[in-house]
């Protein structure tokens, strides 16, 4: 029995009783009832006016309870989305900016690509982003500008970036409502996905970094572009060292990979089976691009030709590993340029939105003609005009392989891709860029771990201990020719 909601359980004179159980317990007698009936009839309808007012009361009620949930449901909605919007770093204008970005050219000749690059700060990103910025094509990077070398660097390429009108978001690919942001904002077309824990012996130090970055991220943009409309073709960058133990040279696509050496060849590994299940099965157009060492201007700090440079150039002794039975280690040594050109080649050549199975590509994007460690220090020595201090161990047991050699014909036949810089032209250019970079003697640039800069490292203008006037007036001049652009 409910008059305006309740009745008084324990008789004390409280109109409400919380539950209807309570009601049994109070109610001794059928007597008893119809007396307590009556009063609460009695006093809750004693008369007209107070009945109104209670109509009065329900009905405030009832109306601040619907507001007061509208404003929580309001707000709580506010404050994810302002917690979405600080982890992506954006702010009223970020979606703006991310579409304004991403929007192609409209000139002569512009392929009118719209291509979402991740890792754009790092060495291969930036290059790719700058090159498709520059024929006209829409670019939006990503970048989460981790320390896994000098971030300075990266910051450096970034604004590099930004000076020629791409905008790169700062966040974590592995973030799925940063991805979810960077699709609702733009309808890109192509995903260039370099974003990657590099290095091949790293991963013995921090195993978890490559599992984040090289194999959860990867299924977080996936899980994107299969919900993403249009749905974009994905290129990517896998490695060479995906060959492993492989002893048959050159190394060709068709060769198998199942004996990685380095967790980091797994990771790469992993990616290749992953993307190719996502293809199978949601219809993704996927290129995969086994990147053998690539160097050149704008480089990574952590790869022996510019830990190497440094080193030199500071005094200090490099070490060379040699392999088994004293034999010199090679790699097939890429130019940035030449796989720059492969990667716009496979974005290019991606078929999007068709009927029957998606396409699904690899290919090795190398140079054809490995060169062995100790010529890479010679060509160093070379350019640098300042003798090596060799240190020469047996190669230790931490993931890295002999010799690297790529076939490419593959590549050759359906993307037109044909290296053209060999290793001595390639590491002149690269010496070139170091010294306006960081100078003779980089100092701050000179704190390693591991092959990999910890600190320091800045833009040229803030780090070089140059000494004479002339090489300052140099310095200048070639910080200007790189705010034209990288190379
Ligand atoms: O091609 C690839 O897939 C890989 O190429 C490089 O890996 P790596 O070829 O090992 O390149 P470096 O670390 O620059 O080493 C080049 C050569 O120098 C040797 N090295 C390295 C460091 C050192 O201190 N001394 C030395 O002799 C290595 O053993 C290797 O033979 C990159 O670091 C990887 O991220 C990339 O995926």
């Amino acid at each position: 029995m409910r008059c305006g909601g309740d009745v008084d359980v324990d008789g004390d004179g409280d109109v409400f009783p919380s539950t209807p159980g309570k009601l049994k317990t109070w109610s001794g007698g059928s007597s008893a009832i119809s007396r307590h009936h009556v009063g609460v009839v009695h006093r809750c309808f004693a008369s007209t006016s107070t009945l109104f007012l209670w109509a009065l009361l329900l009905v405030a009620l009832t109306a601040s309870y619907l507001s007061f949930a509208g404003l929580v449901d309001t707000s709580s909605r506010y404050l994810l989305l302002s917690a979405s919007r600080a982890r992506g770093g954006g702010g009223g204008g970020w979606e703006r900016r991310v579409g304004e970005s991403a929007r192609p050219g409209a000139h002569r000749g512009a392929r009118g690509l719209s291509v979402l690059v991740t890792g754009a700060a790092g060495f291969v990103g930036s290059h790719a982003a700058l090159a498709l910025r520059r024929r006209g094509d829409g670019v939006v990077g990503v970048d989460n500008f981790n320390a896994y070398y000098d971030p300075s660097l990266k910051r450096a390429r970034g604004a590099l970036l930004a000076s020629h009108g791409v905008f790169v978001a700062e966040g974590d690919v592995a973030d799925p409502g940063l991805l979810a942001r960077l699709f609702g904002a733009a309808p890109f077309t192509h995903v260039l996905h370099l974003a990657a824990q590099a290095g091949v012996r790293y991963a013995m130090e921090n195993p978890s970094s490559y599992v984040h970055s090289n194999v959860a991220a990867l299924v977080a943009l996936l899980e994107a572009c299969r919900g993403a409309e249009p749905r974009p073709a994905l290129v990517w960058a896998s490695s060479s060292s995906v060959y492993g133990l492989n002893e048959k040279v050159p190394f060709a696509e068709s060769d198998p990979t199942d004996r990685p050496a380095s967790l980091y060849a797994a990771t790469k590994k992993a990616g290749e089976a992953i993307t190719h299940a996502y293809s199978h099965i949601y219809g993704i157009s996927v290129t995969g691009l086994r990147f053998f060492t690539v160097y050149g201007p704008w480089g990574r700090p952590d790869m022996a030709y510019f830990a190497f440079t440094r080193n030199i150039l500071q005094g200090k002794p490099i070490t060379v590993y040699r392999g088994r039975g004293g034999v010199d280690l090679a790699r097939d040594f890429t130019y940035i340029d030449d796989v720059v050109r492969g990667c716009l080649a496979a974005l290019d050549t991606a078929r999007r939105g068709e009927r029957g199975p998606a396409q699904y590509r690899i290919y090795n994007l190398g140079n054809t003609a490995p060169v062995t460690v100790p010529r890479l220090v010679y060509l160093l020595e070379k350019h640098l005009g300042v003798r090596a201090r060799r240190r020469v161990v047996d190669m230790p047991g931490n993931g890295d392989v002999p010799f690297t050699h790529a076939d490419v014909a593959r590549a050759r036949a359906d993307l037109g891709y044909r290296p053209r810089t060999n290793l001595d032209a390639g590491l002149k250019k690269f010496v070139k860029w170091y010294l306006s970079y960081y100078g003779y003697s980089s100092s701050s640039s000179s704190s390693s771990s591991g092959g990999r800069v910890v600190g320091g490292g800045a833009a040229a203008a803030t780090t070089t201990t140059m000494t004479t006037t002339e090489n300052k007036q140099q310095q200048q001049q070639q910080q200007q020719k790189q705010n034209r652009g990288l190379r």
